[in-house]
């Protein structure tokens, strides 16, 4: 499936579009319900990860393949190994095979955990035969991938003890262990996080509880995006409150130094973001240790609005769907770009022009199709394999469409 994007203007007059709820939300509110049933769920993301999920949850025998979701495979590699009786074969596509997962698995082991690779050692595929994990304390490395560590807290309840994790190194994407424990202690279940160490006590059993999803807020990076490229445009956004869990919401802040505004409307808990004329910086220096997957978007918004950005913080880019640092330099470069990369930044240099009629490929990642479309105010572009936004995001292309953007899908 390719998506043609045709140049033109995004129009002024007020759209509102409904996002679905928050991937990484959902994939831990699944976990918690699958050991407290009596939780229900609203506005569950619709995205392939949290389907995915929610299908593995519903057995305990046999072979699960959460093809390119990283918190599945990570949050079931735990939780499986914490239930017992379960016996499961865990696999997912060619790159999940190709992320890492051997700090998660020897911080289960210690635990007590029985994991076997099948493959390569240190990557998927996993053999686990569940088990009652009986120790209390653990460490682990904190500065490849936070997904780990709230893997290990989301199996915590489940342990006689609860559990004491100790973080070594720098700790990457902070606001998903915060949100991890904000989930649980929603839920009455007690825990801590401070000076790199996290206890979560136990738990049997908790209260009738209606957990309600907000709206993605990496979904909604890509209309901050559109506005930001568009000469006058306003767009309604649900559901959304300002007092978020997700680390993305930082979008507010980073987006009104390139020109967007953003109004919360706490009674319908909508936000409407509009463009405001502003004098741009020459180039916008930024670390986003907190919120690695507004990268993508945020370097394409600056590259089409023709300025600069130094993007620091981004050493987990290279294990994501795909190794994005590269990802970004090859299309943006494609379309004229000067760029520079290493291990963990990217250096845009300010682009005078756009080269039109370019085809962006994909890689594999819902996030370079999606951070690349707004660009569609400013050139024509064809996107690859469009399809692959169904990762976080199955309504994008229906939903840009409604924004008013032209856009001809093309099923190949
Ligand atoms: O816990 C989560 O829901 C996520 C954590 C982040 O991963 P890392 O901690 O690997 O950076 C983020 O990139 C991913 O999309 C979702
Ligand atoms: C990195 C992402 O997801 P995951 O690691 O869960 O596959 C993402 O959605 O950008």
């Amino acid at each position: 499936m390719k998506a043609n994007l045709e140049r033109g203007s995004f129009p002024t007059e007020n759209i509102k579009i409904n996002i679905s709820g928050s991937k990484s939300e959902s994939n831990r509110m699944l976990i918690l319900q699958a050991q407290f049933p009596n939780i229900s769920i609203e506005n569950l993301s619709e995205s392939d990860d949290t389907v995915v999920l929610q299908q593995a949850l519903k057995i305990l025998k046999g072979s699960v393949d959460i093809h390119h979701a990283g918190t599945a495979m990570r949050f079931l590699t735990a939780y499986f190994s914490a239930k017992e009786g379960a016996e499961i074969t865990l696999t997912g596509s060619q790159r999940m095979q190709e992320r890492p997962i051997g700090v998660l698995v020897n911080a289960l082991k210690s635990l007590g955990a029985d994991i076997e690779y099948l493959k390569n050692e240190g990557f998927p595929p996993l053999k686990i035969k569940g088990k009652s994990l009986q120790k209390r304390e653990v460490n682990i490395e904190a500065n490849i991938s936070s997904q780990y560590i709230s893997a290990l807290m989301l199996i915590a309840p489940m342990l006689p003890n609860g559990l004491k994790i100790s973080l070594e190194g720098k700790t990457t994407s902070i606001p998903y262990i915060e949100m991890t424990l904000s989930l649980l202690k929603n839920l009455g279940i007690k825990g801590s996080f401070s000076n790199n160490e996290i206890e979560i006590s136990a738990a049997k059993n908790v209260e009738n509880t209606k957990l309600i999803v907000e709206s993605d807020w990496s979904s909604a990076s890509y209309f901050y995006s559109l506005v930001a490229l568009s000469e006058n445009a306003e767009i309604t956004l649900g559901s959304f409150s300002e007092d978020s869990l997700q680390g993305d919401a930082a979008l507010v802040q980073i987006y009104n130094s390139l020109g967007v505004q953003t109004v919360f409307n706490s009674s319908k808990k909508t936000i409407s973001i509009s463009k405001k004329k502003i004098e741009l910086p020459d180039s916008l220096l930024l670390d986003l240790a907190n919120t690695p997957d507004l990268a993508q978007t945020i370097a394409v918004t600056c590259f089409g609005l023709g300025i600069g950005c130094k993007l620091t913080g981004l050493h987990t880019l290279k294990i994501k769907e795909t190794d994005r640092l590269s990802a970004l330099k090859n299309e943006l470069e494609k379309l004229g770009a000067t760029i520079q990369i290493d291990e963990n930044s990217l250096n845009l240099e300010i682009a005078l022009q756009i080269h039109p009629n370019k085809i962006i490929e994909t890689y594999q990642d819902h996030r370079m199709a999606m951070a690349f479309a707004p660009l569609s105010l400013k050139t024509n572009l064809t996107i690859n394999n469009a399809g692959v936004v169904s990762k976080s995001y199955p309504a994008f292309w229906d939903d840009f469409q409604k924004a008013g953007i032209k856009c001809e899908i093309e099923n190949s």
